[in-house]
């Protein structure tokens, strides 16, 4: 009887990954108690970061963060219009780039903010332009940190959520690795807060029938989109030979205990045959 091919694993992904794509969600750079930056947590994940740059491999960040960092700062409600979120973004904005920034600065790594609109991408000419300035930052050494550029983004400019916006610049970059770090270790089947909720490590593909587990956001929680866009990402980066990782960021450490095979996570679009093959390149 053949052996059946073990399913692909993060640490597989990214150890054959040569560009990776990290998406941080706001529910981890923000502590939501302390109406802040997690600055000790963002410290360890930035030495992950920079470990596995000195590996040879490009990695490109995707932060989310500005609208929650806003808020909190001006202390006001969380805000549900799109003008409010806006404006509150522009605060909140420079915010998440200057906790980047603090938090390579021991490594000597430049970080380079980046500002994304639905129209960057789906102009020929503007998608060029964002795919040139970011492999000169690349070659310059530096660490591109994506954003939506919220402040300008209308209903029909928007991407929605940084899930999505991952999965472009996944493909704009020709990434082979899409992280997705939450405040969630990867897909369950339930409600991931129910104890009978069970884990799935490997999704070949994102079927209707994976997408119909994504639940509702839950009420109070800082990010957008939930399970739903990841998922979705998921799909799109996979559509263009991206595997995708989505696991909790929520360990000091994330990306190296990934790496180490020590957090479990949920690995999507990548075949088992796929993964053996990358692996063995
Ligand atoms: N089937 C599911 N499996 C895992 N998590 C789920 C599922 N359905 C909904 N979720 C929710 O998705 C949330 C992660 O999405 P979100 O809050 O948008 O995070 P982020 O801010 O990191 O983008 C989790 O906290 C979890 O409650
Ligand atoms: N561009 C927004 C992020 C929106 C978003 O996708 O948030 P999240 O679900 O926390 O990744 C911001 O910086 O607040």
């Amino acid at each position: 009887m053949s052996e059946r091919p073990a399913a692909p694993d993060a640490a597989q992904l990214i150890g054959a990954a040569r560009t990776m794509i990290m998406k941080v969600g706001s529910s981890l750079l923000v502590d939501r108690e302390r109406r802040q930056v997690r600055a000790a947590w963002l410290a360890a994940l930035a030495e992950d970061v920079a470990a596995l740059r000195e590996t040879g491999k490009q990695v490109i960040v995707v932060s989310s963060g500005a609208v929650a960092l806003g808020w909190h700062h001006l202390g006001i409600e969380r805000p549900t219009t799109l003008d409010r979120k806006q404006a509150v973004a522009a605060i909140g904005q420079s915010l998440v780039m200057n906790a980047w920034r603090a938090a390579f600065e021991p490594h000597h790594v430049a970080v380079a903010q980046l500002l994304l609109t639905r129209d960057d991408t789906g102009s020929d000419r503007r998608r060029e332009n964002a795919r040139a300035t970011l492999a000169m930052l690349l070659e310059m050494g530096a660490l591109p940190i994506i954003n939506e550029n919220d402040s300008v983004a209308t209903e029909e400019l928007q991407y929605g959520d940084n899930d999505q916006l991952s999965a472009l610049v996944a493909e704009l970059a020709g990434a082979d690795a899409l992280l997705l770090l939450s405040d969630v270790d990867g897909l369950y089947d339930g409600d991931p807060a129910q104890p009978d909720a069970r884990h799935i490590g490997h999704v070949p593909q994102v079927t209707a029938e994976i997408e119909a587990l994504a639940r509702q956001p839950l009420e109070g929680s800082v990010g957008t989109g939930g399970m739903a866009s990841k998922l979705t990402a998921a799909r799109l980066a996979g559509e263009r030979g991206c595997g995708t990782i989505l696991a909790s960021g929520r360990p000091m450490h994330a990306l190296a205990r990934l790496q180490e095979g020590k957090e479990r996570s949920t690995v999507i679009g990548v075949s088992c045959d796929n993964a053996d093959a990358k692996a063995s390149r």
